[in-house]
């Protein structure tokens, strides 16, 4: 290894944006490794982290109130440059002595920016070209504006998303573009390396966004562009040899991607001091036990012991119907089983899982007390303390598009990669209430249907997740001529970036059609179809 990947880093404080988290998935993309603090973290941190740059994202509130957030001087007293966006431009601009407004007209979606003098970040940015909207990529439902934006002017689309706006520019700053409803749509000092933009850079819908971020951390900041796939497998396979040492580890392996990119990796890394546990929960999808199995066997030359855990865990969730209750219980039943697993090897000391960044970003959002805990995930703070393995997780780090890249990178096979994410406690949690065998049985037949016809239809690599729910309330239906009195099925397909927020999928009507009918003739003991048409927010992906 030359390089250290972590050496040139961007700091990004986090003021509460939707997109935060699309920022950072950019930098990445750059090639720049970059990590999301909350903007109220101990500044103390900052120089301990040395970033070559920082980023304040957009934000919720409104800075003209009272009490509303700030970022800590020492970024300004950093001599580092500094990007604001949106709500990071406005704090920033109040926070050197301009001046910002609320009250005027909101711009929200699509803007022509016009540049209206030369700055390093904006110069000729029309010339460039202009990336594709990524797949499953639509903001609020909106369309990507179109190249006739690109005018002779140097004028490109992007997109708005504010009611405040600055209103008066900070000492030494000069205002560097326009859009019809807003004259100070871009700011910059060149001398500080400061600048701020009122329009978001990081969602593909604006024109040039991602050349815009390059050039911050690449010719502004001077970063280099280390933080690549083959870097970051070569980076971990070291750091995984250090930590392990000559020790044994189990990885709990679920046939998702994220755990079966660490199998790769450990296999890399450690050979046969690896081995795996998959469990059977008797809550996974219609024949996936054999086909995690089959499909570790064929592409990963692993050892995999299976612990066929249905009944247990049947009994452990007899009687209870609190959502979270049912996690807890499911999480400390795959901890029981790793551990009394691991007792049977000799020399085990790490356990090993597939956490990924937004796992890590969302508990330590609910540790500073400012996020409510929806749902406990259940790989996240659900290990017990007094827990006698070691825990390594090498994808902590990384997005999940970046997992997939990795995985890409490490030769396993696509239908692997782009698997639709399956959540541990799994129907577990599909079936709402009471999780009894009967409705799971029911469950899986009427979640193979419908993954099946995605299939079929070219649809499933077209959605972000997919599957049904059971729901135990009772409707009547007329079934050959009899009555019927039986659960309802719901079926949910969502598109998303990061799972963090989501539209539900506009699957098509005839293909709806097609997969009701084909539940209820084939699954005993259903009679009525639902689809769900909620967001995300305000619901959740999944029903519990
Ligand atoms: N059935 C299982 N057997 C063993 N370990 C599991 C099982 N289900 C989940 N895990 C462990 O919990 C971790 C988190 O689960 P999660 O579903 O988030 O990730 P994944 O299954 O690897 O990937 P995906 O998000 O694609 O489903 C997994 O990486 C794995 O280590
Ligand atoms: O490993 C997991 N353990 C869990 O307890 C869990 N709960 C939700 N999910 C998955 O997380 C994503 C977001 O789901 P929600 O919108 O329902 O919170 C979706 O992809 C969900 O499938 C889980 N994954
Ligand atoms: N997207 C944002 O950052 C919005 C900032 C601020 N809340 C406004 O409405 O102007
Ligand atoms: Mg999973």
């Amino acid at each position: 290894m030359t390089q250290d990947i972590h050496q040139d880093k961007i700091l990004i404080l986090d003021f509460g944006a939707q997109y935060t988290q699309l920022i950072a998935r950019r930098i990445r993309e750059i090639g720049v490794y970059c990590e999301i603090w909350a903007w109220d973290h101990d500044p103390a941190d900052i120089p301990k982290f040395a970033p070559k740059a920082i980023i304040l994202s957009g934000g919720p509130e409104s800075t003209v109130e009272a009490g509303s957030p700030r970022a800590p001087q020492i970024v300004f007293d950093s001599g580092l440059p500094v990007l604001g966006i949106c709500y990071g431009m406005q704090t920033m601009a109040m926070q050197l002595g301009g001046k910002v407004e609320s009250g005027h007209s909101r711009e929200f979606g699509f803007a022509a920016l016009t540049p209206t003098m030369s700055c390093r970040l904006l110069d000729r940015l029309s010339d460039t070209p202009a990336v594709p909207m990524g797949e499953g990529e639509s903001w609020m439902g909106q369309q990507q504006p179109s190249a006739a934006h690109a005018a002779a002017d140097g004028s490109f689309g992007v997109w708005m998303s504010h009611g405040d706006r600055v209103t008066a520019l900070p000492a030494g700053f000069a205002a560097v573009a326009s859009t019809h409803d807003l004259p100070l749509a871009a700011m910059a000092d060149e001398t500080r390396r400061y600048y701020g933009v009122q329009f978001h850079p990081e969602v593909t819908h604006t024109q040039h966004g991602t050349e815009l971020l390059r050039r911050f951390v690449v010719d502004i900041a001077g970063c280099q562009t280390l933080w690549t796939a083959e870097n970051i497998i070569e980076d971990s396979i070291v750091r995984i040899r250090e930590q392990t040492g000559s020790e044994h580890v189990l990885l709990g392996l679920s046939g998702g991607v994220d755990s079966s990119v660490v199998a790769a990796l450990l296999k890399r890394a450690i050979g046969d001091r690896l081995t795996c546990v998959f469990v059977d929960t008797g809550l996974l999808r219609h024949g996936e036990g054999d086909q995690v199995m089959q499909m570790m066997a064929a592409n990963m030359g692993v050892k995999v012991v299976r612990v066929n855990a249905g009944p247990q865990y049947f009994s452990e969730l007899k009687g209870v119907d609190d959502p979270e209750a049912k996690r807890k219980i499911i999480g400390r039943l795959f901890v029981e089983i790793f551990e009394a697993e691991s007792k049977k090897l000799s020399d085990v000391k790490w356990l090993a899982q597939g956490t990924i960044y937004p796992d890590v970003i969302e508990s330590a959002g609910s540790k500073t007390g400012k996020a409510h805990v929806i749902k406990s995930h259940h790989n996240v703070g659900g290990l017990p303390e007094r827990m006698h393995l070691k825990l390594l997780e090498p994808l902590r780090e990384l997005f999940k598009d970046e997992v997939r890249r990795l995985g890409v990178a490490l030769g396993l096979p696509r239908e692997m990669v782009y698997r639709h994410p399956f959540p541990g406690p799994g129907l577990g949690v599909r079936i709402l209430g009471e999780v009894k065998p009967e409705a799971a049985e029911v469950l899986q037949r009427a979640d193979h249907i419908f993954i099946d016809e995605l299939r079929k239809w070219a649809l499933y690599d077209k959605v972000s997740q997919a599957f049904a729910v059971y729901l135990p309330v009772k409707s009547v239906g007329v079934v050959g001529d009899a009555r019927a009195y039986e659960p309802v099925i719901a079926l949910r397909a969502v598109e998303t970036i990061d799972f963090m927020t989501a539209h539900w999928a506009r699957l098509p009507y005839d293909f709806l059609d097609h997969v009701a009918r084909r539940i209820v003739n084939e699954v005993r003991g259903v009679s009525r179809v639902v689809y769900d048409i909620s967001g995300k927010p305000p619901a959740t992906i999944e029903w519990e």
